[in-house]
């Protein structure tokens, strides 16, 4: 079956109906936020997927670019990113910069020697955080990318991680900053970067953006 929901205009009109691989005449700033899916199932699971973006090139691109937009003339050695879809965001901003990149991992996966650091994130769950101990040398600037910040646990350890070893965390760049206590801290403690305009914040806020009004599935459709 499928639903046919009204096209919405006016102020929110770069947050309208879009196919997956569409690309708007206008790209207004963060157009590309719309093509992010609402999540069809119940916590403990995110509640959209960002993912969804990549798909777009153009989306992908123009992600990057603004991630990547204040922190063009720093200081940074090595970008890092954290398992398992910060990789994508944290290898396309390294090639972005032309730098090298640094894959922080979830718990058994690397088979080196290890420091790691204890966490909890946005599930609840207690998670552990590993990092080879042959990349980060005092003094070395880095770029911490992942997906999204929701408690802020995550980054949090992955700072640690890097602080402890003497590496200065030179800047966070990441989708979106949910406006929690942890995230706040990391907003106010660290240059960051971000794609979410100032005009949609209380949709993120909200955890409900205009866009999935009109998102083109058949399990999610008019409200
Ligand atoms: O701020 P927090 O509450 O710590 O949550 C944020 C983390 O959760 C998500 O990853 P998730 O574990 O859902 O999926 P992934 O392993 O596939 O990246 C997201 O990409 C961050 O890594
Ligand atoms: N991908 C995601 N989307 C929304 N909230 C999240 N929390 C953690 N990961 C998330």
């Amino acid at each position: 079956h499928h639903l046919s929901c009204p096209t919405p205009t006016g102020e929110n009109s770069n947050l309208s109906r879009m196919d997956l691989f569409g690309v708007p005449e206008k790209r207004e700033r963060g157009w590309y936020l719309s093509l992010m899916a609402p999540s069809i199932r119940d916590p403990p699971y995110a509640w959209l997927d960002p993912s969804r973006l990549y798909c777009n090139l153009q989306a992908f691109q123009d992600c990057i670019e603004d991630l990547v937009r204040p922190f063009q003339r720093d200081d940074i050695d090595l970008v890092a990113g954290i398992d398992a879809m910060g990789f994508i965001l944290g290898a396309a901003i390294a090639n972005h910069l032309k730098k090298g990149f640094l894959a922080i991992r979830k718990a058994g996966h690397l088979c080196v020697e290890t420091h790691s650091e204890e966490y909890q994130d946005y599930t609840g769950r207690r998670k552990l955080m590993e990092v080879r101990t042959d990349a980060i040398k005092p003094g070395l600037r880095l770029l911490l990318v992942d997906q999204w910040i929701e408690t802020g646990g995550t980054m949090q350890a992955a700072i640690k991680l890097v602080e402890r070893e003497g590496g200065v965390v030179a800047g966070i760049a990441t989708i979106c900053i949910e406006n929690s206590e942890g995230g706040k801290w990391i907003a106010e403690s660290y240059k960051c970067s971000h794609c979410v305009p100032e005009s949609l914040t209380p949709q993120f806020d909200n955890r409900f953006l205009e866009s999935f009004r009109t998102f083109p599935s058949h399990q999610t459709n008019c409200f």
